[in-house]
């Protein structure tokens, strides 16, 4: 690396500059991956993918949905969510123009000159704000993305010296989308439960009143060399679960038997993957994938990722209905998880919750 290219200033470049430049991705980016034998790379393409699509509007009791169809929707749910650890969601009650102009305003923010964006650049310690990851530790490659990440819910908990002042209605539609997704969490974690026999407002209990909702919006820019570099490292996330908005350029992987999947875009559905935490509440039977993103030589790609997170002072743990002789505990409870445990090791590139095991 020459002398100018340390790692911290390396950080202080956005990816996206780079790409504009045209240059070729520098060493702290090549990725490392292909070195871990204990993660395959087979990838199969997204025409394959059986990825099941979920109708979140059978999920609660309603007069027009007869109960067979709710039991038949619920359990597609819960063998999704035990095997893949994820589902597209559809018919989730956010309107598709509330959705394209999420989409809107997040692209405009990326496409507007370096100065603008750095007005919500992030401080070096903190989360919130335009910029990428903290360095990670050694060994681990950096990700081709940058990325916006803002605290919006519970609405004291906004920092809104870094929300973005332009495009102007920024603000408003991220704050309209914010209410869309606590009304989608609700049915989420409600049809988890009812999904297991569980007490339908048991894992919204865990979470707390003041649970919180964090978003990233994650830019990533085309590269010449699309296989030197990876978006978004392989992990696995740290929330409870996290809903994802795709744009219409491939490039999430989800890990499953063994294979990455290429999950397809679907306009306006609604990806929905199991963090750490859902994992240890459901005592194991929900899975938390393993995902990445990969870059497209020709196309730049957004996700806009909400990640729902259990309150940070209330203790978590499995549930005890999915405790029993045959089924053992198999987690610890645990109180603030991304912090205690999560953040520590997503820096070292391994999975948290082993920590988290009894
Ligand atoms: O870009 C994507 O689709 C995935 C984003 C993601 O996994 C994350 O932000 O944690
Ligand atoms: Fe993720």
């Amino acid at each position: 690396m020459a002398a100018g290219d340390s790692l911290e200033s390396l950080l202080s470049k956005r990816v996206q500059e780079m790409a504009i430049n045209g240059e070729q991705p520098p060493s702290p980016y090549v990725r490392r991956d292909d070195a871990d034998s204990s993660i395959t790379q087979q990838q199969v393409p997204s025409a394959l993918c059986p990825l099941p699509l979920i109708d979140l509007g059978l999920l609660s009791s309603s007069p027009t949905t007869p109960i067979a169809e709710q039991n038949h929707e619920l359990e597609k749910l819960r063998s999704a969510l035990s095997s893949w650890g994820c589902f597209q969601a559809i018919n989730h009650g956010v309107s598709s123009s509330l959705l394209d102009e999420v989409g809107e305003v997040g692209r405009k923010f990326f496409e507007q000159p370096m100065e603008e964006k750095n007005r919500v650049l992030k401080g070096v310690e903190k989360a919130d704000g335009y910029g990428t990851d903290p360095a990670p530790e050694e060994g681990q490659s950096l990700n081709w993305s940058d990325r916006l990440y803002l605290t919006v819910y519970p609405e004291d908990s906004r920092d809104y010296e870094f929300w973005p002042p332009n495009p102007s209605s920024f603000r408003d539609v991220l704050e309209e989308y914010t209410r869309k997704m606590r009304e989608v969490t609700e049915v989420v974690s409600r049809g988890m439960a009812k999904s297991l026999n569980l007490e339908e407002k048991c894992f919204l209990n865990q979470f707390g009143e003041e649970a919180t909702l964090q978003v990233r919006f994650n830019y990533y820019p085309c590269c010449k060399w699309p296989d030197l570099v990876l978006g978004l490292k392989a992990h696995t996330d740290g929330s409870g679960y996290t809903i994802i908005l795709q744009d219409d350029v491939e490039g999430l992987q989800v890990h499953h038997d063994g294979k990455w999947f290429n999950i397809p875009t679907i306009p306006h559905a609604l990806l929905v993957i199991m963090g750490e935490q859902m994992e240890i509440m459901s005592n194991g039977v929900f899975k938390s994938p393993l995902h990445r993103a990969v870059i497209n030589s020709e196309k730049d790609r957004m996700s806009i990722a909400m990640f729902y997170t259990p309150q940070s002072n209330i203790e978590i743990g499995p549930e005890d209905g999915l405790v029993s002789e045959e089924k053992p505990r198999m987690f610890k409870k645990v109180k603030d998880y991304v912090n205690t445990y999560w953040w520590g090791y997503y820096k070292r590139g391994i999975r948290a919750i082993d920590a988290a095991k009894v």
